[in-house]
């Protein structure tokens, strides 16, 4: 039986399957097996873990992921992906199993197991929509030990924009809010094949231990009332959202700042009021 070090390359295992990209399923593989090390070590020593991978394609960053020592369940909806996963899986030992699916839609607690890692080079729609229920999770700490997710640059910007930034908004409330979160890694657009238009970075997020009393829905919705008219006062635009000019007054948050002078503390601290 062949291991993974016996595993022919990427391109190869690409072109005998026929996996050229499919631009609706927003597919940019990445091949370099060096740069695909490094993304796996954004989650830290993986050896003898769970990592839960959403997305793996032909499997490069799989294969980063089971060189580390990671036991993999991986979820990945393009079906002509299956027999390049199936080699790994068998290369692997049976670290690798594969589920043919929609990660939006899958039970992925279940499938994954609590503590697994979360690592995933997605397209960005799906990502975002991902993240923010990673991060709305009701229990706290969460499932997962952490996430180590690829986006395009200005959306990893978004996420740990500091307030007075253009790009501080709703994702970098949500996320610091719950999370230590980083850029780790940037990654040029020329290590992808295609290449997209935009330029990449991996994002690390690791839950905070925190005090509860904050629904993330009154949180996502004052997040959203507020950002949602940026360039108004929050007098403006909380006027009808209930209790919030309450809320403000009585924490001492004057009604006539703009959002993106607010601290996550402040925002949470009125959400809290709000819950
Ligand atoms: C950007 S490619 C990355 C592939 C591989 N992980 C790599 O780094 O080379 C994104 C992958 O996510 C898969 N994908 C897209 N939407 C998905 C979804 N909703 N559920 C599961 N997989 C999805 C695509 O088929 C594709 O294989």
């Amino acid at each position: 039986m062949s291991g993974l070090a016996d595993l022919p390359p990427l391109r190869e295992v690409i072109a005998r399957h026929g996996l050229s990209a499919s631009k609706s399923l927003g597919q940019n593989f990445l091949l370099d097996g060096q740069l695909l090390d490094r993304i796996a070590r954004v989650a830290g020593n993986l050896e003898a873990q769970r990592v839960y991978e959403v997305g793996p394609g032909p499997g490069g960053l799989t294969r980063a992921l089971l060189r580390a020592g990671a036991t993999v369940t991986a979820v990945e909806r393009d079906r002509r992906c299956l027999p390049a996963l199936a080699e790994l899986t068998e290369a692997s030992g049976n670290r690798l199993r594969v589920i043919e699916g929609d990660a939006l839609e899958i039970d992925e607690q279940s499938e994954a197991g609590d503590g697994a890692h979360i690592v995933a080079n997605l397209p960005y729609n799906v990502g975002t929509v991902l993240l923010v229920r990673w991060l709305e999770s009701e229990a706290w700490p969460p499932w997962w030990a952490s996430l180590s997710l690829m986006f395009q640059k200005e959306v990893a910007e978004r996420i740990v924009a500091k307030p007075g930034t253009d790009a501080y908004g709703r994702l970098a409330v949500l996320a610091q809010w719950r999370a230590e979160a980083s850029i780790a890694l940037n990654v040029h657009r020329s290590a992808f094949v295609p290449p997209p238009k935009v330029m990449s970075a991996v994002v690390h997020l690791v839950p905070k231990a925190m005090p509860g009393g904050v629904d993330p829905a009154k949180l996502s919705a004052l997040t959203g009332a507020a950002f949602g008219q940026r360039r108004k006062m929050l007098r403006q635009s909380l006027k009808s959202m209930a209790g919030a000019l309450d809320a403000l007054s009585t924490l001492g948050i004057a009604a006539e700042r703009r959002p993106e002078t607010l601290s996550v503390e402040e925002f949470v601290a009125v959400a809290r009021a709000l819950s």
